[in-house]
């Protein structure tokens, strides 16, 4: 894991976004496309701010989350609302989003469907991770029901879980998808995570499911 502390929030979403704009600018050279999985919650708004407006050819780049709560879109809650809002404007908004909700009615018979949607996209090119302050990482949750299974290396790529601290059902990549991305980030701001964050690198995956992502991983940091 490498760590990067930035002198303010403001840097750091600034600098962030031209990492992340230059490592999809390598991959559009070389590949002519690439995919883009980004983390939802309270965190990552300003980044987005930036990252929208850089001049990249957005149309050929594949957004989706790394996770999704199961909320309508016009939800406050909603993690696709966030992307909307503040990603997918201007000229970001030319990218193809895939969205990890539908009109399933259950994120269970939603899975499938999403799942193919995303599948040949993967590897993922670039991953941004958040990370709660108990250690939680897209929506793999310490405690949740199925979180065992969802950090399997044989894992499908999307599962449905259920936590005591989700405040509704999550669908979401699970641990062997996201540590196949070519470019791993996280995105942390504030002392509490900080503390997290240290925590987790004596702790199994089970009980901080961030260390599942680590390894490769960059952390990026301001107070
Ligand atoms: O519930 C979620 O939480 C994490 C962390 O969110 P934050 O509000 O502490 O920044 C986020 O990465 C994840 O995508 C989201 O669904």
């Amino acid at each position: 894991m490498q760590f990067v502390e930035y002198p303010d929030r403001e840097f750091l979403m600034l600098s962030l976004a031209d990492t992340i704009a230059g490592e999809l600018a390598d991959f559009l050279r070389r590949e002519g496309r690439a995919s883009l999985c980004l983390p939802g919650g309270t965190t990552p708004g300003p980044m987005f701010d930036t990252l929208s407006g850089v001049d990249l050819d957005w149309s050929k780049v594949t957004v989706f989350l790394n996770d999704e709560r199961w909320v309508p879109e016009d939800s406050p809650r909603s993690n696709t609302r966030l992307l909307r809002e503040r990603l997918l404007t201007g000229p970001a908004a030319a990218a193809t989003y895939l969205p990890l909700y539908s009109d399933a009615g259950t994120p269970d018979a939603a899975l499938a469907d999403l799942a193919a949607a995303i599948a040949p996209h993967l590897p993922i090119s670039v991953l941004l991770l958040g990370m709660g302050e108990d250690m939680h990482t897209a929506s793999l949750f310490p405690g949740a029901d199925r979180l065992d299974e969802a950090l399997a290396e044989d894992a499908p790529l999307l599962m449905a879980l259920r936590a005591e601290a989700a405040d509704e059902p999550r669908i979401t990549l699970t641990a062997p998808a996201l540590k196949g991305a070519l470019a791993i980030h996280v995105l942390i701001t504030g002392a509490a995570k900080r503390a997290a964050l240290e925590r987790a690198q004596g702790l199994t995956p089970r009980e901080a499911p961030i260390k599942a992502l680590l390894a490769n991983a960059t952390v990026h940091w301001a107070e």
